[in-house]
Formats: C-alpha cells, sequence, structure tokens
C-alpha cells in the first residue's frame, strides 16, 4: 500500500490495484468509496427507493430538449428527466414545432387544434413518438417556430427573452397550449393530471390555468432564475393576460410583465435543481428581485431543490464520440482523447496538464475569470481549451487569448457535442468559475469522464464537487481565490498517485437521473393530493 498526502486528505491504495479510500485529516472518512467500474448505476429501474406511489400522467412542457434543439443544459434535462420518469409514470412532453423538428424524419400525427386567443395564433398540436416510446407532442405554428436560428433568437440570446422581437407571443403560446392541454381542451385523446413546466417560456402555463378557473396541479422547475421572460406591461392584452393579473401580488416586476414570476405565484410548487440554489435564491444576491416571493414559497414549503442527474449516455467506457473509449483500470483512451483534443485545438504536445471550458460563454460562467487566470496557467505549464458560444465580446476575447499563445491555447466558438465530449474526456481539469449554478451538468460530465472540475462554491457546483476529492471549489469569485485552486490542481496533478485517485473517485459519482424519480414521484403525488382535496372542498 502506498499512502500520500496533501492539504489533509490522506489516500490509500490498494493492493488490488483497484480499491481506493480517501480521508479527510487521517481520521474521519470523509468519502469512503471502493472504486469498482459499474457500480454506479443501480439495477432497480424505478430508481434509488421509488416510493410505490401511484404512477401519474405528467405534461412535461419546455423550450428545448436535446433530441432537437438544445442551447444549454435545459436540453439535457428535457430529454433525460421525462425518460427516467416514464419508468413510472405516463409523462409525455410538449416542444414548439421548430424546424429542426418539423425537418426531422418522425412522423408527425395531427392529433388536435387550439383556437387564436388574444394575438396568440390558432395552432394545431402534432404527435411524434421516439424510438425508446416517448411521446411528444409538437405545436404546430410555423410563423412563430419554423425558423433559421435558435429557439431564443439568432443572437447570444441564451435562454434570454430578448432574442427574437415575438419571443412574448412565441412563448406566450407555448404556455397557453399548456394549459389547455392541461384543461383538456385540445381535442388530445390523452389529459395530464398535473403539469411540469421549466424556466420562464413556460411560465404563464399556471396562470392562464389560474385565469380559466381550472384547478390543474403544477410543478414549475427554475433552471436559471436570471432569464426572467420580461415584457412591456402593455403587451398583457395582447397576451390574453387579463388587467387585473398585472399587480405586485400578479405577474408584475417592477412595472413590466415578468413570464418567470408568473410561474412562480401561480405554479402549486416551485422547484429549482440543486438544494444549495433553492435556498440561495430567497437571497437578494441570488433572488433577482424576487427574493421575498421565493422566500414565502419556501415558508410554505412550496419552493424545494431536487438535483439533475446524468444519463447512461455520458460514460467513458461505451460512448461512441469519444475517440476512444476508457476506464479507471484503463487510461489509454483518456490519453488518446487528451491527444485528440490537443491536436484539433493546434497544441503541441506536452507532459502538462490540460485545462477545459465548455460553456454558454456568458457572464454567469466566469469566463473573464478564466480569460485571465489563462496567462498564469500557460506560464505554469497549463495547456487550455475553450469551447462555447455566447457574448461576442467575450468571444473576441478568446479568439484573442488564443492569438497570444498560439500552441497552448486553443478556441472554438461554436457549438459541438461531438466536440464537447471528447473535450470532457481528454482535459485533466474542468474550469468552472460560475458566479452563480442552479445545478450545472458540465461538472458532473467532466467528473464522469475523469476530468476535475475546480469551480466556485455555489448552488449545485457545492452539492456535487467534493472538495480535495472529486475536484477542488473555492469560495470566492475573484482572481486570487480561483488561482489558488489552480495552483492546488497543479500541485495534485504533479502528486500522480493523487490525481489518480481524485479521478478515480470523481468517476464513480452518483449522479444519476434515477435518483431524482422518488422526489418528483412524491412531489407529484403531494399536489395531486392537494388539487383533490381543494376540488372536493370547493365543489
Ligand atoms: N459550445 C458547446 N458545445 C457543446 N456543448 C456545450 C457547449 N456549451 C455548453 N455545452 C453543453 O451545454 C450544457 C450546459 O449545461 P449546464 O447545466 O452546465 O449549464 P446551463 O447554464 O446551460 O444550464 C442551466 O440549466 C441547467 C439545467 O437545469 C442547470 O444545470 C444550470 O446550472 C443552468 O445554468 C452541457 O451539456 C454542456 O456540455
Amino acid at each position: 500500500m502506498g499512502n500520500v498526502a496533501l492539504k489533509g486528505i490522506n489516500y490509500e491504495t490498494g493492493n488490488d490495484g483497484r480499491s481506493r479510500s480517501l480521508t479527510l485529516g487521517g481520521d474521519v472518512p470523509l468519502a469512503e468509496r471502493h472504486v469498482e467500474e459499474g457500480d454506479n448505476d443501480s439495477d432497480d429501474p424505478r430508481g434509488h427507493g421509488a416510493p410505490s406511489l401511484p404512477s401519474q400522467r405528467v405534461l412535461f412542457v419546455t423550450s428545448e430538449i436535446a433530441d432537437f434543439v438544445k442551447v444549454g443544459g435545459l436540453g439535457d434535462v428535457s430529454s433525460a428527466l421525462p425518460r427516467a420518469l416514464a419508468a413510472h409514470h405516463d409523462i409525455r412532453i410538449l416542444i414548439p414545432a421548430y424546424r429542426e423538428v418539423v425537418a426531422s424524419s418522425r412522423e408527425i400525427r395531427h392529433v388536435g387544434q387550439l383556437p387564436a386567443h388574444a394575438d396568440l395564433p390558432a395552432c394545431d398540436i402534432g404527435e411524434m413518438t421516439c424510438d425508446d416510446g416517448l411521446i411528444i407532442y409538437v405545436l404546430l405554428c410555423p410563423e412563430l417556430y419554423e425558423r433559421e436560428g435558435g429557439p431564443y433568437g439568432t443572437g447570444p440570446g441564451g435562454y434570454g427573452s430578448s432574442g427574437w422581437e415575438d419571443n412574448d407571443v412565441r412563448f406566450a403560446r407555448l404556455s397557453l397550449a399548456a394549459a389547455e392541454i392541461g384543461a383538456g381542451h385540445a381535442g388530445l385523446d390523452w389529459q395530464p393530471q398535473l403539469l411540469h413546466l421549466n424556466d420562464w417560456a413556460c411560465g404563464l402555463a399556471p396562470a392562464y390555468l389560474h385565469w380559466m378557473g381550472r384547478n390543474v396541479p403544477s410543478v414549475f422547475t427554475i433552471h436559471n432564475l436570471a432569464y426572467q421572460g420580461l415584457y412591456d406591461a402593455s403587451r398583457c392584452a395582447a397576451l390574453g393576460i387579463p388587467d387585473s393579473a398585472f399587480h405586485i401580488e400578479g405577474v408584475e416586476y417592477y412595472g413590466k410583465l415578468s413570464f418567470m414570476k408568473a410561474g412562480i405565484v401561480h405554479a402549486s410548487h416551485v422547484t429549482t435543481v440543486s438544494a444549495t440554489y433553492a435556498q440561495e435564491i430567497t437571497t437578494p444576491d441570488f433572488g433577482c428581485g424576487l427574493e421575498g416571493l421565493l422566500r414565502c414559497k419556501a415558508e410554505q414549503g412550496r419552493l424545494s431543490g431536487i438535483p439533475n442527474g446524468i444519463d447512461d449516455s455520458w460514460d467513458p467506457r461505451t460512448d461512441a464520440h469519444l475517440v476512444q473509449a476508457f476506464s479507471s483500470n484503463d487510461w489509454r483512451g483518456k490519453r488518446a482523447n487528451a491527444d485528440y483534443v490537443r491536436h484539433r485545438f493546434g497544441l503541441g504536445p506536452s507532459a502538462g496538464p490540460l485545462f477545459a471550458m465548455v460553456s454558454r460563454m456568458v457572464h454567469q460562467k466566469g469566463v473573464d475569470l478564466v480569460i485571465d487566470a489563462a496567462p498564469h496557467i500557460v506560464q505554469a505549464g497549463g495547456q487550455l481549451v475553450f469551447i462555447g458560444k455566447g457574448e461576442r465580446r467575450v468571444e473576441a476575447q478568446l479568439d484573442r487569448l488564443a492569438e497570444r499563445y498560439p500552441g497552448a491555447v486553443g478556441v472554438y466558438i461554436g457549438f459541438d457535442e461531438e466536440e464537447a465530449r471528447c473535450i470532457y474526456a481528454g482535459s485533466d481539469f474542468l474550469l468552472m468559475p460560475s458566479r452563480f449554478e442552479p445545478c450545472g451538468l458540465s461538472q458532473m460530465y467532466a467528473q464522469r469522464f475523469g476530468s476535475l472540475p475546480i469551480a466556485h462554491r455555489t448552488g449545485g457546483l457545492a452539492d456535487t464537487i467534493e472538495d480535495g476529492v472529486t475536484g477542488f471549489l473555492f469560495d470566492e469569485v475573484d482572481l486570487a481565490g480561483f488561482m489558488q485552486a489552480i495552483q492546488q490542481a497543479f500541485s495534485v496533478y504533479h502528486s500522480t498517485e493523487l490525481f489518480y485517485a481524485m479521478r478515480r473517485a470523481a468517476m464513480t459519482g452518483r449522479y444519476h437521473w434515477r435518483q431524482s424519480i422518488a422526489p418528483y414521484t412524491q412531489l407529484y403525488q403531494r399536489i395531486s393530493e392537494e388539487a383533490g382535496v381543494e376540488a372536493r372542498s370547493s365543489a
């Protein structure tokens, strides 16, 4: 057995070359992990401790889904979470019929129709069935959704509401369609018992149900509170929002109409995607002006955090996107991916660590800090690759960085899932100094692929990274704090045994969607029972 230590962490190597354990301070086990390949998933398809509660008919409403259109993490969640929940529920999805959806080779059967309402046009509902049986309802309205460009606009809008000029109409139409399906008004032969709505683009759905006088329970999940869907108050009439709703207890946010606030106010329950972010958004630093309302929801027991997971496709042993598969028993594939990434990004061969950033390039993600840290990383013998899309100014800064450090910094401005997977697989460290991070999927993907995240201790990053065990966390979002964590990463990198122990620990992270089935099932059950009680008492 070997034994090395860094900052209070003792590391023991097992004789069999497979079992490892990490302890803090040498005494108290912080995380004892027996690293066996393949032990990270439960055999129980219904999930860890999934309760034997009744199955529900759920309509999962989203503005992006990785099967067709993905801007960021919401696309991944929309593709994976309903599939995990389908083990226990009759769950179907509603998305706008974007150009990519209509152009896909899947058959779309027309199954429903919705009339115009205020300035929201009439539309049809199509149904498509995925290979795995998942049913997706698509909202057919070519004038709103069939366009060249992203789901929110052509620019660096991210989840923003300010991309396409008619985004208020586009996503009010989606919200109203969800409400109409929920109310049984769409002519479908299927009616959900509850709606599961995601982010600002679906925020008006529970509000429309409320204005219709329909008691359909709903979960509203906040993936990112910073994007709120704010519009001029004068747009209310066009969107079919009653005048009486425009007040501080309703959809008004400092004189504007807020889709996000509508969802929070009117949904039966609000969730967000990690326990820490659920707490953070009740404070002024993270609440984006909605902290008072969210605190109130929390006090009523109507705000909770259910962490995201990752799906089976993120497995370095089987991922066909990788240059070569690998596992914690065989690192040759990891090295082959690193060679590919270095070549692909024009970097020279190096014995130093490869740092990566895979991200929407926006202020939230702290890319400015990474740009400031880059010269220090290069000077210390590291290399850096960036893949991302976002604010034009940031993209230009990244291009300049690559020009300044040829052979040491590589940049790809764009979105490419396959390259992103190779980068997770090939890199040694993932940089994620996010100012806030509701959950974050990238750090989980990186861990799974043996790349240690270096991240700000916030939101889901704080919940999914064990500092010094499965990655590195720093407390203040400033260059000094970030650099300290980077320096720690360098010293771990040069302490080979510890580095490989951390890699192995990171790769066994138990972040699977199956773990979300039980908490969502309990929540669905609770809000359905409450809605039933309410209906009986008002009958
Ligand atoms: N250029 C590129 N090419 C290819 N892939 C790229 C890419 N840029 C980013 N990605 C991918 O986009 C996804 C990003 O997901 P994250 O959850 O990390 O952040 P995001 O801020 O988008 O999500 C928001 O919603 C999710 C879901 O709830 C929360 O986890 C998160 O905290 C919140 O900010 C990952 O799958 C990543 O690999």
